[in-house]
C-alpha cells in the first residue's frame, strides 16, 4: 500500500501524489530546480533550508544515495517534490535508495505529480510557501500551514543551520578508485564562516593548499583574526542575508583590514550589504546547473550551478564595487570585485556539487589574492 501525500500551495492549489519520504507535514517555500543529477548534494545544501524543492527532472533517485555525497550533517531541504521515482536504483556506489534515505532522515516527500504544471505555476506567480503532508491527509490543515508559513523574506537562518563550533578541515576532492579523499600539503590559513557551508567549497579549498577552521556564522571578527588567517571565506546560507547583522558587521572589520576576502552566493549578498549595497527577493530566484553566466572581464559565458532567491540589487553598489559577472537569464548581478580591497565574490555554485566546474578557477583567484598579500 503506497501512502498518498498532498502539496497545498498558499494560493489555494493542491497536487495529490504519493508518499516517497517520511509520514508528516512540512512546511517551507516551495522552489524549483532544473538540474538533472545531484538530488543528494541539492538536499543536503544548508541554503535550501526552509524550502521545498521541485526537481523539474522527471527521473529522481536513479543512482540511489551514497553517504559520501552529503554535502552536509544532515538533510536540511524541508521537503521534495519529484515527478517520478524509479523502483530500483543502480549505482556502483548506491548504499540504499531514495525514498529509504528520505525517511530515515524524517523528509516528507511526494511522487506522481504533474512537475511541469507545478513549475509553470511557481514561474508565473513566483516562489509560494506551501505545506508538504503524507500519511494522514487533511487538506484543511495543509493549506492553513502554508499561509501560516511566514515566507523567507526577513528570516536568518545562517545562524541556525551553522556549526556550533570550530573545526579544522583537511579533506581534498574524492578519488573514486581509492574512495579516499585528498590529501594536500597546507599553506595558507584560511577562516571559513560557516552561515551553511556546503562540504565541496571546503575540498577545493583544501585542495589548493588551504588549512581551512571553519568558525560559527555568529563568531566576532576579533575571534576570527585571533587565528590569523592569510583569507577569509563567507559561505553560501539559506534565509535572507539582511537581518544577518553580526556577520555584515564582521565582514566590515576585515575589509578595513585588506584580508583577502572570498564569498559565495549567501556570502556574496553579505558582501554586498557590508560595502552599503541592497539586496532584495527575487520572484522564483535561480536553482540549477546550467544558467549561463557572462565574465564581463574575458566576455566568456559560463555555464553554472546556481541557488539563490536573493540577489544584490546591482544599481546600489557603490563606486568602489566593479562588476565582474551578470546573469544571462535576466541580468541580475552575480559578481563583483572591490577595487580598494581584495575582496571578491560570486552569486553562484562556484563549487558546483551539483553541476558544471566552468567557475573552479574563482577558488585559483582567492589563492592568488592569498599570496599576493602574503608578499
Ligand atoms: N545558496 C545560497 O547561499 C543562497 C543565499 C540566499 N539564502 C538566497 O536565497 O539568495
Amino acid at each position: 500500500m503506497t501512502d498518498t501525500a498532498i502539496l497545498a500551495l498558499e494560493d489555494g492549489t493542491v497536487f495529490e501524489g504519493i508518499s516517497v519520504g517520511a509520514p508528516g507535514l512540512s512546511v517551507g517555500e516551495v522552489v524549483f530546480n532544473t538540474a538533472m543529477t545531484g538530488y543528494q548534494e541539492i538536499l543536503t545544501d544548508p541554503s535550501y533550508a526552509r524550502q521545498i524543492v521541485t526537481l523539474t527532472y522527471p527521473h529522481v533517485g536513479n543512482t540511489g544515495c551514497t553517504a559520501q555525497d552529503d554535502e552536509a550533517l544532515q538533510a536540511w531541504a524541508s521537503g521534495l517534490v519529484v515527478r517520478d521515482v524509479p523502483r530500483r536504483p543502480s549505482n556502483w556506489r548506491s548504499e540504499g535508495s531514495l525514498p529509504e534515505w528520505l525517511r530515515a532522515r524524517g523528509i516528507v516527500a511526494i511522487a506522481d505529480i504533474d512537475t511541469r504544471k507545478l513549475t509553470r505555476l511557481l514561474r508565473d506567480r513566483g516562489a509560494q510557501n506551501g505545506a508538504l503532508m503524507a500519511g494522514n491527509i487533511d487538506v484543511d490543515k495543509a493549506l492553513e500551514a502554508a499561509r501560516k508559513f511566514p515566507g523567507l523574506e526577513g528570516m536568518d537562518l545562517a545562524k541556525d543551520v551553522s556549526t556550533r563550533s570550530a573545526y579544522p578541515w583537511r579533506d581534498g576532492q574524492l578519488d573514486l578508485d581509492s574512495g579516499e579523499f585528498a590529501q594536500a600539503a597546507p599553506r595558507y590559513k584560511v577562516v571559513a564562516y560557516d552561515y551553511g557551508v556546503k562540504r565541496n567549497i571546503l575540498r577545493m579549498l583544501a585542495e589548493r593548499g588551504c588549512d581551512v577552521t571553519v568558525v560559527p556564522a555568529q563568531t566576532s571578527a576579533t575571534e576570527a583574526l585571533a587565528l590569523a588567517p592569510d583569507g577569509i571565506f563567507l559561505s553560501n546560507g539559506p534565509g535572507d542575508p539582511q537581518p544577518c547583522d553580526y556577520a555584515i558587521a564582521a565582514i566590515r572589520e576585515f575589509l578595513a583590514k585588506k584580508i583577502p576576502l572570498y564569498g559565495i552566493c549567501l556570502g556574496h549578498q553579505l558582501l554586498g550589504l557590508a560595502i552599503g549595497a541592497t539586496t532584495k527577493k527575487m520572484k522564483f530566484g535561480h536553482h540549477g546547473a546550467n544558467h549561463p553566466v557572462i565574465d564581463l572581464d574575458s566576455g566568456r559565458v559560463m555555464i553554472t550551478s546556481q541557488n539563490h532567491g536573493f540577489a544584490v540589487d546591482e544599481a546600489s553598489l557603490p563606486g568602489n564595487a566593479r562588476v565582474t559577472h551578470r546573469s544571462l537569464f535576466d541580468g541580475s548581478n552575480q559578481g563583483f570585485a572591490l577595487t580598494d580591497a581584495p575582496a571578491f565574490s560570486f552569486q553562484g555554485h562556484p563549487e558546483a556539487a551539483p553541476g558544471p566546474h566552468d567557475l573552479a578557477p574563482l577558488f585559483d583567484r582567492f589563492i592568488e589574492s592569498m599570496r599576493a598579500a602574503s608578499r
